[in-house]
């Protein structure tokens, strides 16, 4: 005889009846909670957070963060959505410890004891658009959030992906000032999106491999801003006058063949997660004293006439410890430096005069 399908319910019942713990034991489950786990978290290494991470940059960005042996605890902070990135993230086996904070006032707890902060909140742009279009919502996200860490961890190194980049380091220069919190060894505007980029456009028309290429790209992050050194590729490589143009050309405008491509979806998160993360990496080496962290960035500095320029910096344990000079320019590139800097002087006033108007 078949066994009809009542007994195999009573004999899983059974089977499951043996298996579970008894009442007791899952009243006790029940009252462990996360607060009164053994784990505590955080003892060595840095507290990082990451302001807007529940966006497109902020989710991939966390999810490297905390793959990041050097980061004992990573602050997730957003307006939105944040709990659900806290709670995804949270499950990953990996060292640092996860915490979520949800709006304004939570900003406080999200900073307080930060040792890097860092800021992709913001919005992108859509076809058709410069990254100057987004300074009008853009510049008031950060200038509050940088109120905010003027207030609550001043001593922070930040680093700052909010567009348009060049204006928005000036803002939160002048918010750090009046607030009379000002180091510039600790601001960083990142535009590693534009080394990865140019280190693989130059890889794929040397045919060589990415990993192996370094290319200093300075100025700026829009644009003819952007100012790939091409002549200062290391290891050295000489290129055609048509590669040279096309590597600018398109070096300059990756973003813009991302925002394109994505068709009104955003632009570059996941290069660019892969970026600040890098970035943010290299800053955390840095404050831990390894020797030797270059990396370009767009900073406070004299390397020309402009009060900020991104160059190659040297990071240490204060953040910025030097700002290495542009070094020798071929004359296209030097062309390419005086349209650089026009554009430059502009975007750099605009975001000095949001604060002081
Ligand atoms: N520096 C660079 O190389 C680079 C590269 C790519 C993108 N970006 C810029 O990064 C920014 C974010 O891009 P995205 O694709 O992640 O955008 P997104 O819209 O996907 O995410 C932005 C996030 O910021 C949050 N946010 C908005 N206001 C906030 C506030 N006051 N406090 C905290 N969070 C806030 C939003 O809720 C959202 O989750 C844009 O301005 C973009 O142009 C810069
Ligand atoms: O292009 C953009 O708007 C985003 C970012 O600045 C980029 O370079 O990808």
């Amino acid at each position: 005889m078949q066994p009809s399908s009542d007994d195999a319910f009573r004999r899983i019942a059974r089977i499951s009846s043996h298996l579970r713990p008894p009442a007791s034991q899952m009243e006790e489950a029940s009252l462990l909670r996360r607060a009164n786990c053994r784990s505590k978290g955080g003892a060595h290494g840095f507290k990082v957070a990451i302001l807007g991470a529940a966006g497109g940059i902020g989710q991939p960005l966390a999810m490297l963060m905390k793959m990041n042996p050097l980061v004992s605890v990573l602050h997730l902070y957003d307006v939105v959505n944040s709990p659900g990135v806290t709670a995804d993230i949270s499950h990953m086996n990996t060292g640092a410890v996860i915490r979520g904070f949800l709006g304004q006032s939570q900003l406080e707890n999200a900073l307080t004891g930060i040792d890097l902060v860092i800021i992709p909140a913001g919005v992108p742009r859509k076809p058709g658009m410069t990254r100057d279009d987004l300074f009008n919502i853009n510049a008031g996200i950060v200038k509050t959030l940088c109120e905010g860490v003027s207030k609550f961890c001043p001593m922070a190194i930040v680093n700052l992906i909010s567009n348009p980049v060049n204006s928005t380091v000036p803002i939160a220069a002048e918010v750090f000032k009046k607030a009379g919190t000002y180091n510039p060894k600790r601001l960083l505007g990142v535009t590693t999106l534009d080394v990865v980029r140019a280190n693989t456009f130059v890889a794929e028309v040397l045919g060589v491999d990415p990993r192996d290429v370094n290319v200093p790209v300075i100025g700026g992050h829009a644009g003819i801003t952007i100012l790939p050194l091409l002549s200062q590729v290391n290891p050295s490589y000489s290129f055609t006058q048509e590669e040279i143009s096309y590597l600018t050309d398109r070096i300059q405008n990756g973003g813009t063949e991302v925002v394109e491509a994505k068709a009104g979806a955003g632009s570059a998160t996941l290069s660019m997660a892969y970026a600040a993360a890098k970035f943010a990496d290299a800053c955390l080496r840095g404050l831990r004293g390894d020797a030797n962290i270059l990396e370009c960035s767009f900073v406070a500095c004299q390397v020309t006439e402009l009060p900020f320029f991104a160059s190659k910096v040297r990071l240490g344990r204060s953040g910025v410890e030097e700002v290495l000079p542009l070094g020798p320019l071929n004359e296209f590139e030097r062309a390419g430096l005086e349209k650089a800097k026009k554009e430059l002087a502009i975007s750099i006033q605009k975001g000095v005069s949001f604060i002081n108007k």
